[in-house]
């Protein structure tokens, strides 16, 4: 494993990077996943401190102001952002580490962690994504239409990360993702759109 043990997966909304990560940790167990400080509300089935940390806005204030946060952002009506501590603590102990967030989170960390492999989730097609996202069905129409919103914004900054896996297969992903993490020597600095 070389020095470079942070990835960040990010994409728009509904792109399946949560059914990436968790087919990941599944099949790799040494993969550490950040988990995040969010003000959403909790969906069905997610759990305090497995999903998410869910806090109020209060809250998610005194963890900005006492700087306890790796990146974070607004989006599509809520706040997100990463535990500082826990992910230094894993990088310092070599275990490699994988961030979930959304673009702005993406471009704090490639400022503040320029090392990070930036890996961007692509859906094969905008109706496809649409699709994905509709038939979750955890959110109403308003919702979705802002996070399509915010997709539009985050498809159109592809070129800003090291490289982009179409997810069209759940397992393709993850395959490369692995192989990422273990082997980032193969990633060059150029833009690539793969499986
Ligand atoms: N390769 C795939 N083919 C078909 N459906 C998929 C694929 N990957 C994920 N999905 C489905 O797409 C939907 C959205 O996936 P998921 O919740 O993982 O997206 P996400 O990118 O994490 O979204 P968000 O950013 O809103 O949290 C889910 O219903 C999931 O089962
Ligand atoms: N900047 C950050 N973005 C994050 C973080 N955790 C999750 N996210 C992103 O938010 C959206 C919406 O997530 P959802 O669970 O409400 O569907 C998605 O793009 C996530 O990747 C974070 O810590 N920082």
């Amino acid at each position: 494993m070389s020095e470079r043990r942070l990835t960040v997966l990010s994409g728009p909304s509904g792109v399946g990077k949560s059914t990436v990560v968790a087919e990941l940790r599944r099949a790799h167990p040494a993969v550490w996943l950040s988990v995040s400080v969010t003000t959403r509300r909790p969906r069905p089935g997610e759990v305090n401190g497995v999903h998410y940390y869910f806090v109020d806005g209060e809250e998610f204030d005194r963890l900005v102001t006492a700087g306890e946060l790796l990146e974070w952002a607004e989006f599509a009506g809520n706040r997100y952002g990463t535990p500082r501590e826990p992910v230094l603590k894993k990088l310092a102990d070599g275990v490699p580490t994988l961030l979930e967030i959304d673009l702005e989170g993406a471009r704090q960390v490639r400022r503040s962690m320029p090392e990070a492999l930036l890996v961007f989730l692509a859906p094969p097609t905008w109706e496809e994504l649409e699709k994905r996202l509709r038939g979750r069905g955890t959110e109403p129409e308003d919702v979705i239409a802002r996070r399509l919103e915010a997709g539009r914004v985050e498809m159109a900054a592809e070129q800003e990360f090291d490289l982009t896996l179409v997810n069209t297969s759940v397992q393709d992903v993850c395959r490369r993702l692995i192989a990422l993490m273990t082997d980032p020597q193969g990633v060059t600095t150029t833009t690539n759109r793969e499986v």
